[in-house]
């Protein structure tokens, strides 16, 4: 897939069918709060698989129940539809 940096219209445009994402130091970002430490990694677990599939790897980070994502794409040192594809993905699981 291309990885062609969106402009911020693209960006916001995308955003609005994705209600639970903002934007944070530009990237892609979205937070959950799970009950348990095992549940927040049973998630996390999930989002790997797909990021190994689809060879796109979130920047996270996990405190007991809460999991913080960031999404951008390095390659192309901003977001690209790349990023809006896995938090499609994340947002099904
Ligand atoms: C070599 C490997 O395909 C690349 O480094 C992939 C891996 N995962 C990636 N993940 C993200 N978020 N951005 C990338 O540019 C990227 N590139």
């Amino acid at each position: 897939m291309q990885a062609e940096k969106l402009t911020a219209d693209e960006i916001e445009q995308r955003l609005v069918s994705l209600p639970e994402w903002g934007l944070d130091r530009h990237k892609l970002y979205r937070h959950y709060v799970y009950t348990t430490f095992i549940e927040a990694w049973g998630f996390m677990s999930q989002v790997a698989l797909l990021a190994e599939v689809q060879n796109h790897h979130p920047e996270w980070s996990n405190s007991y129940g809460r999991v913080e994502i960031y999404l951008t794409t390095h390659d192309a040192g901003g977001i690209t539809e790349r990023d809006f594809k896995l938090a499609r993905a994340i947002d099904l699981l």
